[in-house]
Formats: structure tokens, C-alpha cells, sequence
């Protein structure tokens, strides 16, 4: 093997600093080449858009199954029992991914698009009826998804308030044992044990998501002892990831006041905005992959078993692949964008996390003229998430 000058930093992705903003991070990483050593880690990480997206294309090359965190499940145990999705490889991967795309499918959504626009009509109103300012994100980001999804998984009412907690520490076990998940550590075995009883078959309603994957089971499609990890898949992935995408869409909102007008007059590009929102913002930042043989990208090889982080956020920057990538832009076209991945794993729930945003920003764009910050914003650091903690908001 040709011994290849491969750039190395010594930089702490999961630093406070890189964390509460990353573009000068990503820009350097992807000035250095293909792909950097970071020593701090000893893992091999990737900012542009090509690299990117050829290893997510690549499976085989770049596996899941050792774990998408920075643990490599070949020689640490893992936190919690592994995804059947996330952290599976083929075939292993086929037939719950197969379950929960046909559970997922846009056509399957439509029974539930009348019922989430009228929660998002009553939420609003309700906010509105408050006052004119409010802070988006519990008011919004975090109420509509916690309105909608448990009820759309069919988990009873009965302690949902672990969702953004349990969540929040799942993001941050996919990084490095930092001070994020040693301040969480001590809840993670009672929230781990309360979403693994929302995933049983008798506590979910009849006709929620989770009930049909448990009817997908009896079918024969998936073994009744896969069932509940499925179910706890939807948990793990469909809310955070939902609150954090639809506070990054509110704030692109607040500060572009030009495309918030546009909105109101051309409804239909809510999706559009959504998308764009997720290349932005992207509120996955990373996800780690194991390389299954020496690996070679650009002139560098990675040895077998290391972990290559693959930056989606900077991915969705890259001056290569977007025009302007730092401008949140209405009329861009966004498709192509890694914020929902891309390849096998590519976000199963994405057309829930689309009718969300629909729900949520139409019932807002139909009701006020002008959205804008009114006071301090502060970031919420997670090692995985790119998230708001607060967003003051003003409305006329
Ligand atoms: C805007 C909100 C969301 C974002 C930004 C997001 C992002 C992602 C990303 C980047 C992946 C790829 C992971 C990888 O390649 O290793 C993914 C996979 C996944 N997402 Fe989403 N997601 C969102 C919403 C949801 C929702 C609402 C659900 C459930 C209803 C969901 C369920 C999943 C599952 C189960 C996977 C694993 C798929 C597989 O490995 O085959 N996600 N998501
Ligand atoms: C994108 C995040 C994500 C988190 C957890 C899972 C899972 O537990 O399957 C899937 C996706």
C-alpha cells in the first residue's frame, strides 16, 4: 500500500466550539482534501459532496451494521440493542426497512394529513390568542411533533415527556463519551426502559404506525421478536430530528422576511422551503460509518475497521455541488441534498417529517403577515443534532 500524505487535524468536532458553529470547521475540512485524519478521534472524516455521497452510496465499503456512532460495535458493546435500520447492513437491513417504507409511504400519509392541519390550525390559533411573541421552539417546534407523532405511533399518553430527553441522549451517543452524554448518562437506562415499553404490542393503539408493524410481523414479514425494535426506530428517529428540521425552517423564516412573504403568496413551496431548510441547517450533522476492507478515496486509503465521519452538513455546503450554499435560497432547487441521507439508509420517514412541515408552516403562513426574531437566540449543543434551544419570535 502506497503510503499517501493524508492531511490530519488535531480539531474536536464535538467541541463547544465547532458545535456552536460549524461552517469553519467544514470549510477547512474540505479545503484539506477528500478526506482528514482527526487524531483526536483516530477516525477518518469527510466534508465534500462527492465523497459524501459515494460512501452513503456505498454500503458494502462503508457499513452500518458496527454502529453509525463513534463506537465500533466489533470490539465495544453497544449502549442499547442495535437498529434493525440504522445500524444493520443487508440482508439483516431488507425486510424491516422494507416494513417500515411500505408503513411510511406517502400514500399511507394522506389519512393523516386532515387531522395534523387541524391540530396545527388549533395550535396556532391558540398561540396567537396569547400574545404576538413566544419562544418557536417549545411553542412550536416542539408542540406540533409531540401533538402529532405518539399519537401517529399509537403509544399511550403516559409519559411522553422521555421523547426529547431520550432522543437528545441518542444523538449524543453517537459521538465521543464527552460532557453532553456524561450529563445525560444517568437517565439513559430508565428513558431506554420507558421507550422500550412504549414498543410492545399491547400498549399501542390499533391503528397507529406502531400497530402496523406489528401486524407486518403477524404477516410473516418481520419475526415478532424484530416487532418492537421497529417500533422503537419511529421513536428514536421521528421526533427530535422533526423539532430540531422545523425550528431550522422557522428561523430561515424569521431572518429572510422576502421569502416568508413569498410563502403566503405561493403556499405549494412549503415543501420546497422544507427541503432547502434541511440542506441550510441540517439538522443531522453527521453519522459515522465503518470501513469493511482498506478503502481507498481520493489517493488516501482507509484501513479496514476504522470509522469515517461523514459530514452531511458540510456536504450540503460544499461550493462543488451548490451554488451560493450559505444563502437560504426559495428558489433553489434542493433535491440531491444529504440532510435525509441518501442510499439504503437514506431517512425512511421523511414524507412524515414532510407533512409535518406542510401542517405546521401552512397554518402559520395563513395566519400572520410577518414572522421575526425578537430577542436572543441560543443554540442547544448536541454532538450529532445542529439544534436551537430557544428562538424568541415576534409575529404581525
Ligand atoms: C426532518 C426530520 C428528519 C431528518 C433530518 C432525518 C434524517 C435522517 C438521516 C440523515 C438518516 C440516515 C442515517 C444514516 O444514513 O445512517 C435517517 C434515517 C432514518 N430515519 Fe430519519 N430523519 C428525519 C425524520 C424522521 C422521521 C419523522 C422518522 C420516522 C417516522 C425517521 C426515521 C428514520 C429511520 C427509521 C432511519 C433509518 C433508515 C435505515 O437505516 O434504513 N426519520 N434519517
Ligand atoms: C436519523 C436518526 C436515526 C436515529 C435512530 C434510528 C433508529 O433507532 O433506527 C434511525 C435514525
Amino acid at each position: 500500500m502506497t503510503a499517501t500524505l493524508l492531511p490530519t487535524s488535531d480539531a474536536d468536532p464535538f467541541g463547544p466550539e465547532v458545535l456552536e458553529d460549524p461552517l469553519p470547521f467544514h470549510a477547512d475540512l474540505r479545503d484539506a482534501g477528500p478526506v482528514v485524519h482527526l487524531s483526536r478521534y483516530d477516525v477518518y472524516a469527510m466534508g465534500r459532496y462527492e465523497h459524501v455521497h459515494a460512501a452513503l452510496r456505498d454500503w458494502q465499503g462503508f457499513q452500518s451494521g458496527a454502529g453509525v456512532g463513534l463506537s465500533n460495535f466489533r470490539t465495544e458493546p453497544p449502549w442499547r440493542p442495535p437498529s434493525l435500520l440504522l445500524e444493520s447492513d443487508p440482508p439483516r437491513h431488507d425486510a424491516p426497512r422494507r416494513v417500515l417504507a411500505g408503513i411510511l409511504a406517502p400514500r399511507e400519509l394522506r389519512r393523516l394529513r386532515e387531522r395534523w392541519s387541524a391540530v396545527a390550525d388549533e395550535l396556532v390559533d391558540a398561540l396567537l390568542a396569547a400574545g404576538d411573541e413566544f419562544d418557536a421552539v417549545p411553542k412550536l417546534a416542539e408542540a406540533f411533533p409531540l401533538r402529532v407523532f405518539p399519537d401517529a405511533v399509537g403509544i399511550p399518553d403516559e409519559g411522553r415527556e422521555n421523547l426529547l430527553p431520550y432522543g437528545d441522549f441518542l444523538f449524543n451517543a453517537f459521538g465521543p463519551h464527552n460532557d453532553l452524554v456524561a450529563a445525560a448518562a444517568h437517565r439513559a437506562p430508565e428513558l431506554g426502559a420507558w421507550v422500550n415499553a412504549q414498543c410492545a404490542r399491547d400498549v399501542l393503539a390499533p391503528d397507529g404506525f406502531g400497530a402496523r408493524i406489528w401486524a407486518a410481523a403477524d404477516r410473516g414479514e418481520i419475526t415478532a421478536e424484530q416487532a418492537p425494535l421497529v417500533v422503537r426506530s419511529l421513536l428514536s428517529a421521528g421526533v427530535d430530528t422533526t423539532v430540531q428540521a422545523l425550528a431550522t425552517v422557522l428561523h430561515a423564516f424569521a431572518t429572510h422576511p422576502e421569502h416568508w412573504r413569498r410563502l403566503r403568496a405561493e403556499p405549494q413551496l412549503a415543501r420546497v422551503a422544507f427541503d432547502e431548510a434541511i440542506r441550510w441547517g441540517s439538522p443531522v450533522q453527521t453519522f459515522f460509518r465503518t470501513a469493511t476492507t482498506d478503502v481507498r478515496v481520493g489517493d488516501a486509503v482507509i484501513p479496514d475497521g476504522k470509522k469515517i465521519l461523514m459530514f452531511l452538513a458540510s456536504a450540503n455546503h460544499d461550493p462543488r455541488r451548490w451554488t451560493d450554499p450559505e444563502a437560504f435560497d426559495l428558489s433553489r432547487d434542493p433535491s440531491g441534498h444529504l440532510g435525509f441521507g441518501f442510499g439504503i439508509h437514506q431517512c425512511v420517514g421523511q414524507h412524515v417529517a414532510r407533512l409535518e412541515a406542510e401542517c405546521l408552516l401552512d397554518a402559520l403562513a395563513r395566519r400572520v403577515a410577518t414572522i421575526e426574531i425578537a430577542g436572543p437566540t441560543r443554540r442547544h449543543h448536541n454532538n450529532t443534532m445542529r439544534a436551537w434551544g430557544s428562538l424568541p419570535m415576534r409575529v404581525g
